[in-house]
């Protein structure tokens, strides 16, 4: 079965040609791109779609959330609404929260969550556990995580909770956790803070967890300058996220990391990129990342939406668009850029495998997963030019009419 959509006024590919079509179309061919071009050569299809003059780009890739969790934390936000800074600690309240949740609630809160997501444009989803931080509640998260999102992401490391001691729980973040979850996750994150886990401590679980065949990622630099970004190159991490405070020498080591990589041809060896998490950033009243200076000196940079009940609860890509073009001076084409294709190198994602069947997300070519999305509006640059307003027409995911 295939569908042809035309008349597409903008078809922003972000392809590694960084190609933008005008008077485009695409066929839609089962889960994948069989064609796309000018709508004046568009083969025949069995099906088609007018798309009436809007704009087509690729489904969001959100690398970075947070969405099996159940509770709610009002209090907090309005506490910090008025004056209050964030720390780590809120944690433990959806923690508590999550853990007297039946696993059939969580499961329903996780899914209402995705499929939020996915009205809204996001065709790609990675989540992640940390509101169980035991072992068993923190296998049924990343068990749950595995029913609902694309990629999942073992969290053990978000708190020490209370009551522990920071390097026995490291310890069996590092064993019985990592082995009790391991079926159901790719990757493993720490949140290596101030309030959370040292340097020392986020290394041994990245090791562990890495000897365990996981890809690696951190949480670093959020609240203050600190090891996470020095840490998470290092080791090879494929993202280290927030980044808000950096030394012009984290800059440096993460555009290093670039260096053996070919944009141009998407071949090489991937550095860390650098994941800005604006939402959360305005949500915590912390300075934006810096995603200019980022750009500038070379790093690949995604934007994720960080959806959590403490820092940023939305998990709307397109305010993410809109806020790293208005306040964070993006181009419009590097902040749908960074939602898309740079979501998808910080999953490993943007080139798919032939091997396993695994198709490339993150940006529209033939062959790659058919995740796509319309605006209602003629061009991406209304993304940022109409913030806030309800600009998502239609959604395929994988070839799926989603929305
Ligand atoms: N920074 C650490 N973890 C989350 C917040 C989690 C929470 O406060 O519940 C984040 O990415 O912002
Ligand atoms: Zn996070």
């Amino acid at each position: 079965m295939s569908t042809l959509i035309t008349n597409i006024a903008e078809l922003m590919t972000q392809d590694l040609e960084h190609r933008v079509l005008k008077n485009a179309a695409v066929v839609v061919e089962g889960e994948r791109i069989a064609w796309l071009g000018s709508a004046a050569d568009a083969p025949a299809a069995d099906d088609a779609v007018d798309a009436g003059g809007r704009a087509v780009l690729p489904g969001w890739v959100d690398s970075h959330t947070h969405l099996v969790f159940a509770g709610d934390r009002t209090a907090e936000f309005e506490a910090r609404m008025a004056g209050e800074s964030y720390s780590a600690g809120g944690i433990a309240v959806t923690v508590d929260a999550t853990r007297r949740t039946s696993d059939y609630d969580l499961t329903k809160l996780a899914m209402a969550r995705v499929s939020e997501a996915v009205s809204q444009g996001t065709t790609y989803l990675e989540t992640k556990t940390g509101y169980g931080l035991d072992v068993e509640h923190e296998a049924r998260s990343a068990r749950i995580a595995s029913t609902v999102a694309d990629e999942v992401t073992y969290l053990g490391a978000h708190l020490v909770p209370a009551g522990s001691d920071a390097d026995a729980y490291t310890d069996l973040v590092c064993g019985p956790m990592l082995d009790a979850v391991r079926p159901y996750v790719r990757w493993a994150d720490v949140f290596c803070e101030e309030g959370a886990f040292t340097a020392e401590q986020s290394r041994r679980v990245l090791e562990a967890c890495r000897a365990a065949g996981l890809g690696i990622r951190v949480h670093g630099n959020q609240l203050g300058a600190g090891p996470g970004v020095q840490l998470a190159v290092e080791l090879g991490a494929a993202s280290v996220d927030h980044a808000n405070y950096l030394s012009a020498g984290d800059v440096a080591a993460l555009a290093d990391s670039w260096s053996g990589w070919k944009p141009g041809s998407g071949t090489g060896v991937r550095g860390t990129v650098a994941t800005c998490l604006p939402a959360c950033d305005l949500s915590t009243r912390q300075p934006l990342a810096p995603g200019r200076e980022l750009l500038d000196a070379g790093v690949q940079v995604a934007l994720a939406s960080n959806a959590n009940p403490g820092t940023s609860y939305t998990s709307s890509m397109a305010f993410c668009v809109a806020t790293a073009v208005l306040q964070m001076r993006l181009s419009v084409h590097e902040a749908v850029r960074a939602a898309t294709y740079g979501g998808a190198l910080a999953l490993h994602r943007e080139a798919g495998k032939d091997a396993d069947g695994e198709r490339a997300v993150g940006s529209l070519a033939v062959g790659h997963r058919a995740d796509l999305q319309m605006l209602n509006a003629p061009s991406a640059t209304h993304l940022a030019y109409r913030p806030g307003m309800p600009l998502t027409y239609a959604v395929w995911r994988a070839g799926v009419r989603a929305r």
